[in-house]
């Protein structure tokens, strides 16, 4: 096993949007070296700063910021949480390699089913790939500002690297990770199986993300009414369902959690009723057509799940 090191690790985000600007912000408060990708917003944060409007913490400022444009320009970095949206995966592993240190651990903020495979092929094979399930309500009210709505923990799970065939040093890398969560404040647990992991916050994001977009409203309107609320509960147990054919066990209870706590929840507008307001694309083969394609290949087939997504398929190609 590779010992850890003992000094304060350099943190890079890459994709400075709700997720990364919410959890680098929460680190740089910590004290760590954290330094910040972006693509549009680069001039609003380089010249105000960030801001994260919190009903948990109250108004957060950091200014300034190690804000950069290019990632070349970027130091090399230990960790490198990344914060864009899984759409644009294929295409970011000479970014990622650009900014990691030998070494490095690269974690994906990402939902979705296997978002990490598309990028692993293109990444140098030294460096540590894991998956983060981030468990918040976040979005972007304007250039540099995000809204933090709700929750925050952060699942980690290990993916691929050199330590592949190694559990011990696996779980050395996904503890350290969420030691740095847990020092700025973050709930954050280690994760045996990410594939499990990622079948788990499908149970959420299935239903809600893409009936958000389609039946155009938030998790209130969703939950107020009976044909919607017959809807997510068949949805999720075809997650379940999924999730099982494919070899991951998530209890029968998990879905009724899921939409219990939702029950409870303030209105919420997921991220892809975000994107669609935006007209950015949909995260739509992570959320919907990687897992039905994963089950169906299990011998299982999702049929309220595979109309949601050719609904949505069509919403997306229509909004550009
Ligand atoms: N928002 C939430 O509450 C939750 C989100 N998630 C997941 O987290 C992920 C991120 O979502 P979210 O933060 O909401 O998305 P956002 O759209 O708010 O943020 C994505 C950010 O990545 C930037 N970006 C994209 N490509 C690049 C690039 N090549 N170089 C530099 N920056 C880039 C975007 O810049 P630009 O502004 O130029 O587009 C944007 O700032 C998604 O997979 C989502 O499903 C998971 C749980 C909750
Ligand atoms: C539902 C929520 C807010 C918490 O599980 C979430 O994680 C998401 O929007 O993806």
């Amino acid at each position: 096993m590779t010992a850890l090191s003992s000094r304060s690790p350099r943190i890079g985000i890459i994709g400075t949007g709700a997720i990364g600007g919410y959890y680098g912000l929460m680190l740089a408060r910590a004290g760590f070296d954290v330094h910040f990708l972006l693509r549009s917003e680069y001039a609003a944060v380089s010249q105000h700063g960030l801001h994260v409007n919190s009903t948990v913490h109250g108004q957060l400022h950091l200014h300034p910021v190690q804000a950069y444009a290019c990632a070349a320009d970027m130091p090399p970095c230990d960790w490198l949480l990344v914060g864009t949206k899984s759409t644009g995966n294929v295409d970011l592993a000479p970014t990622i390699a650009q900014v990691a240190a030998p070494n490095a651990k690269v974690v994906l903020l990402q939902n979705g089913l296997d978002v990490e495979d598309s990028l692993r092929e293109h990444l140098p094979a030294s460096l540590h790939l894991l998956g983060g399930l981030c468990y918040i309500g976040v979005h972007r009210s304007a250039p540099g500002v995000v809204e933090h709505q709700a929750l925050g923990r952060v699942n980690l799970g290990y993916h691929s690297g050199t330590a592949a065939n190694d559990e011990a040093q696996q779980k050395a890398i996904v503890e350290e990770g969420a030691g740095l969560f847990h020092r700025a404040g973050i709930e954050s647990q280690a994760m045996a199986n990410v594939h499990q992991a990622r079948w788990h916050k499908l149970v959420w994001n299935v239903p809600y993300n893409g009936l958000s977009v389609l039946l155009g409203t938030g998790t209130k309107a969703m939950m107020a009414d009976e044909s919607s609320r017959e809807l997510i509960q068949a949805l999720m147990a075809e997650v379940v369902q999924g999730a099982h054919a494919c070899g991951h066990d998530i209890p029968a209870s998990y879905a009724g959690q899921m939409f219990t706590m939702t029950e409870t929840m303030d209105d919420y507008l997921p991220s892809m009723y975000h994107d669609h307001e935006h007209k950015r694309p949909l995260e739509l083969a992570a959320i919907y057509a990687r897992p039905l394609a994963a089950a169906r290949a299990a011998g299982c087939e999702l049929p309220r799940m595979q109309a949601l997504y050719q609904a949505l398929s069509f919403i997306d190609r229509h909004n550009g």
